[in-house]
């Protein structure tokens, strides 16, 4: 059988003339794909690719980096990302544009303009090594409103893991201040970014009642320390504090220095998002950085029943349970709720397990107006005695538990350099006001709420 059909071969040229053509041209495919396979083989060995999401912190980091690489100063296709810089934030970043009345009128942040590499394709130098960067950009519809995401993929040349891991150190450096202080991270979509940078607060400058700030560190460290414990003893790694009392306060204060103190991060959720859904909720607590606490302020304010949104929120109660105890909800992860009135929460959401300790925060008393006194004016080339003297004059002016703290540091800073005047002059303007009691809030305070 085979004989015959080579016999056919040989003697019907049409059929081995269309046999001929068939091989060739499948060789020529086979030899047309081959570069292209060599090449790719040669990048995948060759070349180190790292792909940054923007909801990554490194692509920020990734962004300060490129803003000051000499390809930045030299490229005419720049993508600009403005960013506020505390004053005492130093960070090693040259690219702080520091105009020159902010020195004249002493403005406490400077305006710092990134600009890097727009997106498309770069390509720049790294330690002797090409790198080439594809920067994209893909439009989203979130909600009502459109926006956008973005990557960054840097492919190097010839590079190692290492020299990777090594750009990714030194941009980190460069984009985080030096000096110490708390990072506050927003949400954006399903992801947290850095948004903003506090300087760390004196532990002093909040004046609580005796014991609530030591109590609380001691709390938060011992938690920290005993993953070991928890993990054994089968109970998840989590904790979490309700923080109350009338607004004015120190309770949002108290979260940033505390995490200012035990060097962490904190990200802050606003639950009055139409946009934020139950999903969105989940996912966020979910993808929490680890070293950071997870501040949700006025939790009071925003739920009608269970199951429903209500016009202030996306997000139901359950799906905010459910989002705090997920199995996949970040072990070591530290919650702290604030609100003016506990009274209205759910007992689900307060029950311990999902809130382990309510520290409350009433008004002031003299004792606190005096120490707060003390703090502001120390120093001021007043003796000793006669200082402590005006601040018990001062104490004995602050009527207990009926003005909040913001508003006694208000009157302080009103007199600030005049001790004398602070103590014989005290005026609270509209307190008292704690709203629990019905009472309205002041212009001041409103304002700050708005
Ligand atoms: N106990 C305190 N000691 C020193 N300063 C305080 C204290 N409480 C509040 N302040 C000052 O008052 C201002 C407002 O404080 P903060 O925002 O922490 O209050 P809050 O209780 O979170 O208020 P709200 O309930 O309205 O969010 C801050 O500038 C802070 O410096």
């Amino acid at each position: 059988m085979t004989q015959a059909l080579l016999d056919a071969l040989n003697h019907n040229q049409f059929l081995s003339g269309g046999l001929s053509l068939m091989v060739v041209g499948a060789a020529v495919a086979l030899l047309r794909k081959v570069p292209g396979q060599l090449w790719e083989f040669l990048q995948r060995r060759l070349t180190i690719t790292v792909e940054v999401p923007d909801r990554d912190p490194a692509f920020r980091w990734l962004q300060v980096w490129l803003a000051l690489q000499p390809y930045a100063s030299r490229a005419r296709d720049l993508s600009l990302s403005t960013t506020w810089v505390p004053a005492g934030a130093e960070s090693d970043s040259a690219v702080v544009f520091d105009p020159d009345d902010s020195a004249a009128t002493g403005a406490s942040s400077r305006v710092r303009f990134l600009l890097s590499p727009a997106p498309g394709v770069h390509l720049m130098f790294y330690r002797g090594r090409i790198v080439v960067l594809h920067r994209s950009r893909r439009d989203l519809q979130n909600g009502n409103s459109r926006t956008f995401q973005e990557n960054l993929s840097l492919r190097v040349l010839g590079g190692s893991r290492a020299l990777v891991e090594q750009l990714l150190e030194e941009a980190r450096r460069l984009a985080c201040p030096k000096s110490p202080g708390v990072s506050v991270l927003t949400s954006r979509y399903e992801s947290w970014e850095t948004t903003s940078w506090q300087p760390r607060r004196p532990l002093e400058s909040l004046v609580l009642a005796d014991g609530t700030l030591e109590d609380l560190l001691a709390d938060l460290k011992s938690f920290y320390e005993s993953r070991e414990w928890y993990v054994r003893r089968g109970i998840p790694h989590r904790r979490g504090y309700l923080l109350h009392g009338p607004p004015g306060n120190g309770k949002t204060t108290l979260v940033l220095a505390a995490a200012g103190e035990l060097n962490l991060s904190v990200a802050v959720l606003s639950l009055s998002n139409r946009v934020l859904s139950d999903d969105a909720l989940r996912g966020l607590v979910d993808a929490l950085p680890p070293a950071t606490l997870l501040l949700i302020e006025d939790v009071d304010c925003v739920f009608k029943t269970e199951r429903a949104t209500s016009d202030q929120t996306g997000v139901t109660l359950s799906g905010l349970l459910n989002a705090l105890d997920g199995v996949s909800s970040r072990e070591g992860r530290v919650l702290f709720l604030t609100t003016n009135h506990p009274e209205r929460l759910d007992p689900a959401l307060v029950r311990p397990g999902r809130v382990d300790r309510r520290v409350e925060l009433p008004n002031a008393t003299p004792d606190q107006g005096r120490r707060l006194y003390l703090w502001f004016y120390q120093g001021c080339g007043i003796a000793a005695e006669e200082l402590e003297s005006l601040a018990r004059l001062f104490a004995g002016q602050v009527p207990p538990g009926k003005v909040c703290m913001a508003a006694i540091q208000e009157h302080l800073l009103r007199h600030r350099g005049a001790p004398e005047a602070a103590a014989h002059e005290v005026d609270f303007g509209d307190s008292p006001r704690d709203p629990s009691r019905g009472e309205a809030p002041s212009p001041m305070m409103a304002a700050r709420d708005a």
